[in-house]
């Protein structure tokens, strides 16, 4: 098989990247790039009528990202707007793939091959790509106002605004140019100084936030769905309610002017309604998504799963992946792909493979993006392994963070070093884990330093590769189960690939436990997150490893003191003022560290699984008995409490929070007690909802 033939180089040139691009329109001519940079080589441009019909990235040591072009081809790329998913390495025959192998192997840069008739074009095309290669990363989206203009950053910096988010979820009245135009105009008038108030007229004048949004009412939700009726306790019974009757407070539906009118909005509009986590997040989160899902199962809401997860891969064919939330400027960077692994809870619920049958092919493709944009490849001892980080190059701050991105990297020299600091902020936006210490670097390659040693894409993290290895083991189950033998093969090949990487890089034998790996300084990451051992949580490690090292993990964690807090699971144990760090407990990675217990399969560790989820029911019945609310992270020093940090106000509503709270209930209810006596004659005072997104 081609693929398997692939790069055998005979030297270690394992971090030399090759792009190998063929155009439809000249079928013979093959662009051939090579870099030796240790970073995927610059995005791969559309010309017009030069669409490349495949596109991939190669490292010799990762064969197995080299596809046939008559499968590869399968895949049509053309138009599609994704940045990152034209990179790419096209191999169209047996001939081809050899003079690659050549050519990577002797590390080429720049290489043609063409036939004499194609040379003119040829060299039209290569001197073209040199400049696209020489240009500079993309903007955050295609739509200045949001993305990429001096308005925004006017607006941004002018202070009129509390939350920068404000800003950019605001609607245009006018067409984008006009608006442009005119905010040209008042930077002439005013000699490129407006003033703060001339710049909140402006904003008055032409934007506005009449909304994008219908409130939405699940149609199948149910006020007394049949999980409550397996709660013992009747605290928790009533919490549980409670806690169902939110779902529709956070339903939402994209109005359809958002359809016919796109420009006009920095929201991508989705068809099916959703669940927002709640407060300033009022559009579709792609992790938090998981976790909602897992809620909505338990109280049987089905249909509006299928909306949900249909509104995902909707992302993806729109996209190219699925992005960090709903929103254009969002769109060059992700969050954990745990797609798959909705798509499992959806069938493993309601058996829909008709649903898996028409959309596996978006999930293979979402697949395929991380491995064409994420990859990387490091030497450990003279070994080369490959597995995904977190990486979202795009220019400039985060848009809905602007004020506070370009503030902070003001504390960088030059141009190139702010730049190299706003793509680690998105990197690290978007492992979801937006900020924490766990992406701290300092000099002695700690995690104790500041918010500017911030180095997330040098970082191989643990739970990144644990959800990729499972979402290729579910996408090759899903294969078999639709009698795709040969599909199902690919991807249970590559799914065992990434358990074994993860066991021979993140798994640190003397310790026994997983870090993350730290590209720069060479070495483990050795911290407690809990991340640590999400590589159970995903079933990304063979049982017979479970078994053997079970006590020892377990001894690991109850030494970390990570599980001694009354009020749940804290993402660190450094108090950093970061949102993911401590004293903050956040409800996935509580849940996270339950399943991972619950996988350990001993007495003991089965045991601590329980007690964790009902130490974090009682927190967060605590917290909604005070506030009549559900917060998106809690303090685990004082039950209950609302936890803090991070760059905004914490907020309410809230997705993945009931989510968690509905999982543990639905799993422990019959064993759970709200408090220690069990005396289940005091009612608490009415739990009835006073909630609002
Ligand atoms: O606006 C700042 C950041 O806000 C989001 O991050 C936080 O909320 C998300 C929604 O609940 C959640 O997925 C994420 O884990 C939180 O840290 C957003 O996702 C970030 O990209 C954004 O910069």
């Amino acid at each position: 098989m081609l693929q398997e033939e692939f790069f055998a180089c005979p030297t270690k040139c394992c971090s030399v990247y090759t792009q190998v691009v063929i155009f439809d329109s000249l079928p013979n001519l093959i662009y051939v790039h090579s870099s030796s940079s240790s970073s995927v080589p610059a995005p791969f441009p559309h010309l017009d009528g030069l669409g490349p019909s495949v596109v991939r990235v190669a490292t010799d040591a990762a064969p197995r990202w080299i596809i046939p072009a008559s499968r590869a081809r399968s895949r049509n790329l053309e138009g599609r707007p994704g940045r990152r998913v034209l990179h790419g390495v096209l191999l169209r025959s047996q001939g081809v793939l050899r003079v690659v192998l050549l050519l990577h192997c002797i590390g080429a840069i720049r290489v043609s091959v063409f036939r004499p008739f194609y040379k003119m074009k040829l060299l039209v095309l290569v001197l073209a790509l040199s400049a696209v290669y020489a240009e500079e990363i993309p903007p955050s989206c295609d739509k200045p106002v949001y993305c990429d203009s001096k308005l925004l950053h006017a607006v941004q910096l002018s202070g009129i605004f509390e939350d920068s988010k404000t800003f950019v979820d605001l609607e245009l009245k006018n067409d984008a140019n006009t608006t442009l135009a005119a905010f040209d105009d008042l930077l002439n008038k005013t000699n490129n100084n407006p003033t703060k108030p001339q710049i909140e007229e402006f904003v008055d004048e032409h934007f506005s936030s009449v909304g994008e949004l219908d409130n939405w009412t699940p149609p199948d939700y149910n006020a007394h769905p049949a999980f409550l009726a397996g709660i013992r306790d009747e605290r928790f019974r009533d919490f549980g309610k409670a806690v169902n009757d939110i779902w529709p407070i956070l339903g939402r539906k994209v109005k359809s002017i958002v359809f016919e009118q796109p420009d006009r909005f920095s929201l991508i509009p989705v068809h099916n309604g959703f669940i927002i986590p709640g407060g300033r997040f009022t559009e579709l989160y792609y992790w938090d998504t998981y976790w909602i899902i897992e809620g909505l199962l338990v109280s049987g809401m089905h249909e509006t799963v299928k909306g949900v997860i249909k509104n995902l891969l909707e992302l993806v064919k729109i996209v190219g992946h699925v992005p960090n939330g709903s929103r254009w400027y969002y769109k060059e960077r992700s969050q954990p792909p745990l797609l798959s692994a909705m798509m499992s809870l959806y069938i493993r619920a309601t058996n829909d493979i008709k649903f898996l049958k028409e959309n596996i092919e978006v999930l293979e493709e979402e697949l395929e993006y991380w491995l064409d944009t994420q990859l990387i490849t490091f030497n450990i001892c003279d070994r080369a392994y490959t597995l995904l980080r977190y990486n979202a190059p795009s220019a400039g701050p985060r848009p809905e963070s602007y004020y506070e991105d370009y503030t902070n990297a003001q504390n960088f020299d030059t141009k190139e070093r702010q730049q190299e600091f706003y793509t680690d902020l998105k990197s690290a936006a978007e492992s979801g884990w937006d900020f924490s210490t766990r992406w701290f670097i300092n000099k002695d390659g700690n995690n104790n330093g500041t918010f500017l040693t911030l180095r997330a894409s040098k970082i191989i993290p643990v739970d990144l590769n644990a959800i990729f290895a499972n979402a290729l083991k579910k996408v090759a189950h899903f294969q078999a189960l639709l009698h795709n033998r040969r599909k199902g093969a690919h991807w249970a090949y590559l799914a065992k690939q990434w358990r074994n990487t993860i066991k021979e890089v993140l798994w640190n034998n003397e310790d026994g436990i997983w870090y993350d790996w730290d590209l720069e300084n060479k070495r483990h990451r050795k911290f407690f997150y809990p991340s640590n051992v999400a590589p159970l949580w995903m079933g990304a490690v063979d049982k017979e490893f479970v078994k053997m090292n079970a006590p020892r993990i377990l001894d690991w964690l109850v030494k970390s003191k990570g599980l001694d807090y009354p009020g749940g699971i804290p993402t660190s144990l450094i108090q950093s003022g970061e949102q993911w760090d401590f004293p903050n407990a956040w409800p996935p990675l509580v849940s996270l560290v339950v399943n991972a217990l619950e996988a350990l399969e001993t007495k003991e560790s089965v045991q601590k699984a329980r007690k964790v989820a009902q130490t974090w029911l009682r927190a967060c019945l605590k917290g909604f008995s005070t506030n009549k609310q559900m917060f998106e992270k809690y303090d685990v020093v004082q039950p209950g409490k609302i936890g803090g940090g991070g760059e905004y106000n914490v907020q309410t509503g809230f997705g993945w929070s009931n989510g968690v709270v509905l999982e543990f209930l639905a799993k422990y209810g019959r064993v759970v007690t709200s408090q220690d006596s069990a005396d289940l004659s005091v009612i608490p005072a009415n739990l009835s909802n006073n909630t609002s997104a």
